[in-house]
């Protein structure tokens, strides 16, 4: 893997040859011109990411990397701590809303440990542990600057092995009690903006409990001026591990041509951390759906990337991301099945 010292770290460029390939091909089909609206556009984002118009969208993986937060200890969450182990094994028993999902979508989910404060182990819980939580960000940074590049590499090599396994799609998701106060500390860090106007109520917390997880996340970013030029430095001060193990699969697909589709708030978060590694990524993320969750509009604004549905979704764990999946099954049914225009000598006049 590249280093991720300064501004050295550079992408390979989108095959525009691909994408503009793919629009004569979307264009050639017989239907009205435009006609399959956003479809067309995610054909042709997806061939420049491949580089080729012969999609490859068959294999898909969810890696759902699930981590604590110290900052739990501050009473900012609805949901009991214990729930972030508890779901990992329903998630691997095919119990939880994404496992039901991707049951559905026919999409492997892989699990990984990158720092759940949990000794309990399931047989297919893959064990990237990089410690029993984070620390309390209202007290301290989350973590050293080591383990947060730890995480990046963790992610890295757990997106390329899937690559290498076959993996055509992959999405990111997350389990991790606390992790929207840490979300949104890393949000507000990247936008260089003020607590309030980021931080929602994750799993559903009352009107004080909003107004206390936002002066924590303030108290966080005062207490550890996170250096918004540096997202190692945000990530290490204000973040958390399966923050890490997200931008990592992130640099992984891009670099390897694969499309990686984006799931909610926490996506969003690891993105903008992603971006300030390297600029140019959003090319290579695939969004899905807009969460519900308060600061979700502005991320995917500083991301420039435009989500394809909205169900006011907040439950995280992939499953907007793998909710996606079926479009990419139905895109590749109509570029292999459709007629095209030339097939039925019809010439459009506007
Ligand atoms: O992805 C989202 O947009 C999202 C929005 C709200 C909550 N979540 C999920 O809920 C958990 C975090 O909620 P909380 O209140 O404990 O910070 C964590 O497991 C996330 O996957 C996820
Ligand atoms: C049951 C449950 C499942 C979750 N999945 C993501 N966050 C969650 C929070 C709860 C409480």
């Amino acid at each position: 893997m590249q280093t991720f010292q300064a501004n050295t770290y550079h992408l390979p460029p989108l095959a525009s040859e691909s994408a503009q390939a793919m629009r004569q091909i979307v264009n050639g089909l017989a239907k009205p011109i435009a006609s399959l609206g956003r479809l067309e556009e995610l054909a042709i984002r997806l061939a420049g990411i491949e580089a080729t118009t012969s999609l490859r969208l068959r294999q898909k993986t969810l890696l759902v990397f699930a981590a604590d937060h110290g900052v739990t200890a501050e009473h900012v969450s609805a949901t009991p701590k214990k729930v972030t182990i508890v779901q990992a094994g329903n998630m691997l028993a095919g119990h939880t809303a994404v496992a039901a999902l991707a049951i559905a979508a026919h999409c492997q989910v892989q699990v990984i440990d990158i720092g759940i404060d949990s000794q309990r182990t399931f047989s297919k819980l893959i064990n990237a542990k990089i410690a029993y939580g984070t620390q309390n960000i209202a007290q301290s940074p989350a973590m050293t600057r080591e383990q947060a590049l730890k995480s990046i590499k963790i992610g890295y090599a757990t997106a390329l092995a899937a690559i290498n396994n076959g993996s055509e799609i992959l999405a990111v998701g997350e389990l991790g009690v606390g992790n929207t106060t840490t979300a949104s500390a890393v949000v507000a860090a990247c936008l260089q903006c003020n607590a309030a106007e980021v931080v929602g109520r994750g799993s559903n917390i009352s009107d004080a409990k909003l107004a206390h997880k936002i002066s924590i996340v303030q108290q966080a970013l005062t207490r550890n001026q996170p250096d918004s030029t540096d997202p190692i430095d945000i990530l290490a001060k204000v973040g958390g591990f399966e923050f890490g193990g997200k931008v990592g699969a992130m640099l992984a697909a891009a670099e390897h041509h694969t499309p990686l589709i984006l799931d909610g708030f926490i996506s969003y978060a690891a993105a903008l951390l992603a971006q300030k590694i390297a600029p140019t990524i959003t090319n290579y993320l695939v969004p899905s759906h807009v969460s519900h969750e308060k600061g979700s509009q502005r991320a995917l604004q500083q991301l420039g990337l435009e989500p394809y549905f909205d169900l006011q979704l907040c439950v995280g764990e992939g499953t907007g991301a793998v909710m996606l999946m079926p479009w990419l099954d139905e895109l590749a049914a109509i570029l292999t099945h459709m007629n095209t225009l030339a097939d039925m000598a019809i010439v459009y006049k506007k």
